[in-house]
């Protein structure tokens, strides 16, 4: 399991490391050492205690350096949301009682349109990055809004704050109920191609655009065509909505009647690629799953969105059985929690009560969920290349987790920790091999600079 040495080593641990393969959905790996690359912030090697003297000499690190894990704790992989609406955090755990499109027009459209306004985006901005940190989410995929500035601005803090991230400008195109929230096709178009530039002239290592068509109900045809040569020609992901409301279906099939499917609006629109990960999709059709395959496009599973809005039950056994990859998302604020392991149980309540409904149903195991909320959401965003479990050359994105609660070790509240996020206990947060800085310490100056600009 061990890679030649390529810059310095910083760090090594030492301890119970838990994680997923494509071939086990939970594989604990006990008294496992860890080395971990300081210049690239790669998995240089990965062995077991007994090849300790082996691995000293090979890495050329010291016992006396090891940092050993306590008996309570554990290192997990970061884990991957692959859906959140950032603004959204501003209302989020309120308006859940009316389905997606009175919602989307009650509560959404006027709570976005107000982020042309920089003071209000910097201080969400700030807020949602900052708690889904500390909930242990070290990738993010983020829809903005339709403000091009507000939207970089996003992309500077999740950059400021160490997260991982793929942020899209929202494209809309079309909003009746809300006029004043949408953009021309023109400036859509325009708008997404300066965002995409701006972004990658900032040369973030961690951060990068995703083109967003809002969803199908929100664009006219000329926009997806548009967004889908934008992402072609720059070879970039790709987000939205799919098959979450029955409403919403239904509307989508008047708007579109040339289309077969709704799966068929994005794929005519060249909007299903190997980088696409679409958000929902509890009515898709067999057919419709398969072309995801074909693809290689993604889903997003939000469960606590879809229980919330009652907008649907996502099948996630007949997802599998299609192979197409699959993520968890929380979907801020049709979901009501930022934490990613709120998500995890939501997946699993609701693949119980399909259980109980039909009891040939084959309910997800607790180990299936933690596979796809770390390495499936990798799989979903494209990026199990680089992140999503334990293997040696991917980025160290982890977490530190100590399960000995409420009286557990006194550094769990050290000031210079990350707190506790929602109720478990994440004592460090890494993200490609750097601990995230300790957000919540007013001394932490170089934050405070950047944000307070
Ligand atoms: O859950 C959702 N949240 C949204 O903001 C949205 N927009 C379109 N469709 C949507 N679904």
């Amino acid at each position: 399991m061990c890679a030649s040495r390529a810059g310095g080593l910083e760090r090594v641990f030492r301890g119970t490391f838990i994680h997923s393969t494509p071939d086990a959905a939970l594989q604990i790996l006990e008294d496992a050492l860890l080395g971990v690359d300081s210049v690239v912030g790669k998995i240089a090697f990965v062995g077991k205690g007994t090849e300790l003297d082996a691995l000293t000499q090979d890495f050329g690190f010291s016992p006396a350096e090891i940092l050993h894990l306590g008996p309570h704790e554990f290192f997990m992989p970061g884990l991957v949301d692959t859906h959140i609406h950032a603004p959204q955090y501003s209302y989020a755990g309120t308006g859940l009682d009316m389905p997606l499109l009175e919602w989307l027009k009650t509560y959404t459209f006027p709570a976005e349109s107000c982020f042309h306004d920089l003071d209000l985006a910097r201080r969400v901005y700030t807020q949602v990055v900052r708690r889904t940190l500390k909930n242990g989410t070290t990738t993010a995929c983020y829809f903005a809004t339709i403000h091009t500035d507000a939207s970089l601005l996003l992309c500077q803090i999740t950059d400021v704050f160490g997260q991982r991230g793929l942020v899209g400008k929202v494209c809309m195109d079309r909003n009746d109920s809300l006029p004043r929230y949408s953009e021309t096709s023109q400036e859509s178009q325009a708008e997404t191609c300066r965002f995409i530039e701006e972004l990658l002239n900032k040369q973030y290592p961690l951060v990068k655009p995703v083109v967003t068509p809002r969803f199908a109900l929100s664009c006219t045809g000329a926009l997806l065509g548009q967004l889908g040569a934008i992402a072609k020609k720059n070879n970039l992901h790709i987000q939205s909505h799919i098959s979450e409301n029955p409403e919403e279906v239904k509307l989508v099939k008047e708007l579109f009647p040339e289309a077969e499917s709704y799966t068929d609006v994005y794929h005519r629109h060249n909007l299903l690629t190997d980088k696409t990960v679409m958000a929902h999709g509890c009515y898709l059709t067999d057919q419709e799953l398969d072309l995801f395959h074909e693809t290689g496009a993604a889903l997003s599973h939000c469960p606590n969105s879809n229980i919330s809005l009652r907008s649907g039950v996502l099948n996630v056994r007949n997802v599998l059985r299609h192979k197409v990859k699959l993520g968890l998302g929380t979907d801020v604020a049709g979901g009501y929690s930022s934490s990613m392991l709120d998500t995890m149980r939501r997946t699993l309540d609701v693949s119980k009560i399909l259980g109980t409904l039909d009891p040939d149903y084959h309910s997800l195991t607790m180990e299936e969920v933690f596979r796809l909320a770390t390495l499936g959401g990798s799989q979903a965003l494209s990026m199990d290349q680089q992140i999503g479990n334990f293997e040696v050359g991917k980025d160290f994105d982890a977490l530190r987790v100590n399960v000995k609660v409420p009286d557990g070790p006194v550094d769990l509240f050290q000031r210079d920790q990350p707190k506790v996020g929602d109720d478990w206990n994440i004592v460090e947060v890494f993200v490609a091999g750097r601990k995230v800085v300790p957000f919540s310490d007013p001394s932490n100056l170089a934050v405070q600079s950047h944000l307070s600009q």
